[in-house]
């Protein structure tokens, strides 16, 4: 799949690029897009300070852990949910939740606070042009306000998957969709994350979102799909780890406020169709989500309606 040039939104090509958009988001529920607003060379200082953050000795990263952390809004874990998982994932990583940019340069760490700031600016215009598009060939007209309340919050992770000295025996992170709306995702060249495809004989295979210089992944997380009925696929997704190099990632994760109901859209599912989720208190959908380890699209049934029963 050829990564969608985004710069064509302003020409003439308008319409094929919002084309290639929604048939990505409607089957894999991945793509790649470049010539965005996020510069080269702010994709190379976000990489460079996950790697300065990680190189640091133990004991100047321990401040950071969960249990001690001065702040919420930053924290350095291992894996994805230690205490309840029970093979844990070859990955440490730390979250960044944004509140203000006061907090951020506050409590985030001096190695990449700044630039994990800008790359949360910059690819959060990427989320909002993207949603707009893909809310919009739904037919639905939503104002601003609950545009901003579909993606208000917001969190950049870092992630640092070290060398693994036998692949075969571990998983970087294990099978799994992302809660929220849309995920913005830079990687560097290592390679290593896969999406499951679902074939339409029901048969399913893993690609490779492969590296490609100066572009961003995108993908559709739990709460678009739920907000369009099924329509936009949030994929299953995991990382295989490498034998000879550390790999970093660095997500921005935009998610409803928690306050936000969250449903199917108004007036998507017309009289004679049937809804196929309920409407959820976000708040709880992420309480859900955060309490169970990894386990593929498991966390949507939280939202599913269930015709069979
Ligand atoms: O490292 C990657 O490529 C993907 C990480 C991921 O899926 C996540 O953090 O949710
Ligand atoms: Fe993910």
């Amino acid at each position: 799949m050829p990564p969608i040039d985004l710069s064509k939104l302003n020409g003439n090509e308008h319409e094929k690029v919002v084309n290639e958009i929604v048939r990505a988001a409607e089957t894999l529920g991945f793509f790649q897009v470049v010539n965005h607003c996020v510069p080269l060379e702010l994709m190379e200082s976000v990489k460079d300070s996950a790697h300065k953050f990680f190189n640091m000795p133990p004991e100047e990263k321990v401040v950071y852990r969960k249990s001690v952390s001065p702040s919420l809004k930053m924290r350095y874990q291992t894996s994805f949910a230690p205490e309840i998982e029970n093979v844990l994932e070859w990955k440490d990583y730390i979250n960044m939740v944004y509140s203000s940019d006061e907090d951020a340069l506050q409590y985030w760490p001096k190695q990449c606070k700044e630039v994990a700031l800008e790359y949360l600016k910059l690819s959060s215009k990427i989320v909002k042009d993207i949603l707009k598009i893909l809310i919009g060939k739904l037919g639905v007209e939503l104002d601003d306000s609950k545009i901003e309340g579909l993606i208000g919050l917001k969190m950049v992770n870092m992630n640092y998957y070290p060398a693994c000295p036998n692949p075969d025996l571990t998983v970087g992170v294990g099978r799994h969709s992302d809660a929220g709306t849309i995920t913005v995702l830079l990687q560097d060249g290592i390679g290593g994350l896969y999406v499951k495809e679902e074939k339409d004989d029901g048969k399913e295979e893993w690609l490779e979102i492969p590296p490609i210089p100066g572009a961003l992944v995108i993908n559709v997380g739990d709460a678009l799909e739920i907000l369009s009925n099924g329509k936009y696929k949030s994929s299953e997704h995991r990382v295989m780890t490498t034998s000879t190099q550390s790999r970093v990632s660095i997500p921005l994760f935009t998610l409803p406020i928690v306050t936000e109901r969250i449903g199917p859209l108004p007036g998507l599912v017309k009289n004679d169709e049937l809804a196929d989720y309920r409407e959820v208190l976000w708040q709880d959908y992420m309480d859900n989500f955060y309490g169970t380890a990894h386990e593929g699209k498991k966390t949507l049934e939280f939202a599913k309606i269930n015709f069979a029963q």
